[in-house]
């Protein structure tokens, strides 16, 4: 949980935009969500799991009013008699400000009502949920859209951008905002949008002394480092329960690899040199509390996938995406050893220790060398989204 340790205060992000800031909110000024309220914002989170419940506490403790949709009725039933989730953080109490809806979708009335909505659900059931949505959003008043899953879809290799666009449209899906939380306790998180006054907006809503925001102009760099820090955050994992112990390695390799990949696709190179990158891939690297590092140190110790995944009790959205993200390396000819290793050990049976030998007694190679920047996945997304520019 996001735990206060500084005294509570209101953002005053947006009144020290940079002037940066100010430029890029003139030029956009035509395309935007509806007008956000200076204190107490209306949100609707998507998602009751344990990150759903994570934000929903911080907006709830900083003063905003907070729906939390789950799907589950026990779940809504529980959480409203006695601000507390029945499977996620159960421990936790809520503040009063939050009230649970659901098992059934949101309607009209409510989507309307609200200043933002967050989703907060794995990556594979965005697609089903923004389709029965989609009749409930009107662009001349759209709630501030944000989204927080890390991952990417399995069959059609998509970023969560280009499941918004599908089933939105494009005018839509440019103005959404992606977060990336880093470190707890304090916080700090990347937030971007191809629309930076929808970044900033996103921004001023989470800030506070406890949980810092910064924003940029890169959702796929930051869509790409959260979804592949996942698959490295396995490696490690399995390195250390089969205890060879390589976190350095895997963790440098890791960011070469993410960044190669990235920078094939279009995004940024220096995107995964902020937080959502070598930021959240250290952090997710050396954390046992991690879902998707404890998938890859169980597998060290010999379990198997299927077992591992009926018995983790929540999702680890680096195993879908080591799928995606396969397809993704062998279009674009990228060199991506670890992400090919993972994907052996979960989907071709191949022994955790044979995977890591082989990565060792690979022959000896050029450091760091970035693919050209050719961006052809990037560039079609952007042309999708009628986006001229490259980022
Ligand atoms: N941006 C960030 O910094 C972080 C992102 N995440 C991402 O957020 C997403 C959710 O993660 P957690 O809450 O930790 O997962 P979780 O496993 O704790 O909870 C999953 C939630 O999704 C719901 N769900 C399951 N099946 C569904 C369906 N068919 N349709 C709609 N909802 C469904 C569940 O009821 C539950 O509320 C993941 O993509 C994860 O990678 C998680 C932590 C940090
Ligand atoms: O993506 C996530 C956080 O960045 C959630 O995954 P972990 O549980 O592996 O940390």
């Amino acid at each position: 949980m996001f735990r206060a340790l500084f005294p509570r205060a209101r953002s005053s992000l947006a009144s020290t935009l940079s002037n940066s800031h100010r430029r890029s909110l003139l030029r956009i000024a035509m395309l935007s969500s509806k007008p956000q309220p200076e204190d107490c914002s209306k949100v609707l989170i998507f998602g009751a799991g344990n990150f759903g419940s994570c934000l929903a506490s911080h907006l709830g403790d900083s003063q905003h009013r907070v729906y939390m949709w789950a799907r589950e009725e026990k779940i809504v039933k529980y959480f409203n008699e006695h601000k507390r989730n029945l499977v996620y953080l159960t421990d936790h109490e809520f503040p009063p400000s939050i009230t649970a809806v659901g098992p059934e979708m949101p309607g009209e009335a409510l989507i309307d009502d609200v200043d933002v909505l967050l989703f907060a659900i794995p990556t594979q059931f965005l697609r089903a949920t923004l389709q029965t949505l989609r009749p409930s959003l009107h662009l001349d008043r759209l709630p501030l859209l944000i989204f927080v899953n890390k991952g990417i879809e399995v069959g059609t290799n998509a970023l969560t951008l280009e499941i918004i666009a599908d089933t939105c449209g494009p005018e839509i899906a440019k103005l959404a905002t992606f977060i990336s939380v880093v470190e707890r306790q304090p916080t700090s998180v990347s937030v971007a949008s191809l629309t930076e006054a929808e970044a900033v907006k996103a921004a001023t809503l989470f800030h506070q002394p406890h949980f810092r925001c910064y924003t940029g102009v890169d959702p796929i760099g930051i869509e790409l480092s959260g979804a592949l820090k996942n698959i490295y955050a396995i490696a490690a994992g399995m390195s250390d329960g089969l205890g060879t112990k390589l976190p350095g390695v895997i963790i440098t390799r890791g960011l070469s690899e993410m960044t190669c990949i990235g920078t094939a696709y279009g995004a940024s190179p220096l995107t995964f040199l902020g937080l959502a990158g070598v930021g959240d891939l250290f952090l997710t690297c050396s954390s046992s509390n991690s879902r998707n590092y404890t998938v890859g140190y169980r597998l060290g110790k010999g379990e198997k996938l299927d077992v591992i995944m009926s018995t983790l009790g929540s999702v680890a959205e680096g195993v879908p995406t080591t799928k995606g993200v396969k397809k993704i390396i062998e279009e674009m000819e990228i060199n991506a050893p670890i992400a090919n290793a993972v994907y052996d050990v979960l989907f071709n049976g191949k022994e955790t220790q044979t995977a890591v030998k082989e990565l060792m007694e690979l022959p000896p190679s050029r450091e760091l060398e970035l693919p050209p920047s050719v961006g052809g996945p990037s560039r079609r997304l952007l042309e999708k989204l009628g986006v001229e520019k490259s980022l």
